[in-house]
């Protein structure tokens, strides 16, 4: 008796979904004006979760033109720009999480979503910022959430300098604020190792990508 009600109550609190943000989260300032936040397991059936957008996102094989070759982007891609729906309503509840906590700082809410699938230790993104957008010119917010299993997330300052490491997956967040698309550069390097699939969920506010 007492035993099943246990039970019950722990799925009760563990119930699929963003977990507390609040002080669970860890600023690190790194050089430049760049920080980044770090919020581990936040996502509750992260597992899940990985599984049910494997499944119902239209995933994209992408190619791009290299000087003069054509190459494949080395990873699936999805996205859903402002307005359109999302995949599953635990990314509807992430975001409306994420923009009560980070909208008072931001100025203004994430909007979009892009996802990532790493399949295996072949699919990356090289060094980068997200620099298409604002973040060329203006401080702003990435916020990424990744299920699956962990793959690292580097990041180095542009220009050199030590390079930090994130392993990111099973419902783990991280932001990247302040100065840090223009200022510092970031990457998941190919994996030599067996490396289980990861799927990442980027926010970012209208203009930046
Ligand atoms: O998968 C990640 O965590 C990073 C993805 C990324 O950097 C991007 O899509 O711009
Ligand atoms: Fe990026």
């Amino acid at each position: 008796m007492t035993r099943a009600l246990q039970g019950s109550l722990l799925d009760l609190g563990d119930e699929a979904g963003p977990r507390e943000l609040g002080a669970t989260v860890r600023r690190t300032h790194l050089a430049h004006g760049a920080w980044i936040d770090l919020r581990p397991g936040w996502i509750a059936g992260a597992d899940d979760l990985y599984e049910r957008l494997a499944e119902i996102v239209p995933w994209r094989a992408e190619s791009r033109r290299m000087y003069e070759r054509v190459v494949d982007v080395p990873r699936l891609l999805g996205f859903y720009d402002e307005g359109a729906p999302l995949p599953d309503p635990v990314l509807v509840q992430a975001r409306d999480a994420l923009n009560a906590h980070y909208e008072p700082e931001l100025g203004e809410p994430f909007r979009t979503a892009g996802l990532c699938l790493y399949r295996d230790g072949h699919d990356s993104v090289a060094w980068h910022g997200d620099t298409i957008g604002r973040g060329r010119t203006e401080d702003t917010m990435v916020a990424i959430i990744s299920v699956g299993s962990p793959r690292p997330l580097l990041l180095r300052p542009r220009g050199g300098g030590h390079t930090l490491r994130y392993d990111l997956g099973h419902g783990d967040l991280i932001v990247m604020g302040g100065s840090c698309q223009r200022t510092w550069e970031h990457a998941v390097p190919k994996s030599a190792r067996a490396t289980g699939p990861r799927i990442s969920i980027q926010f970012r506010p209208r203009g930046v990508r």
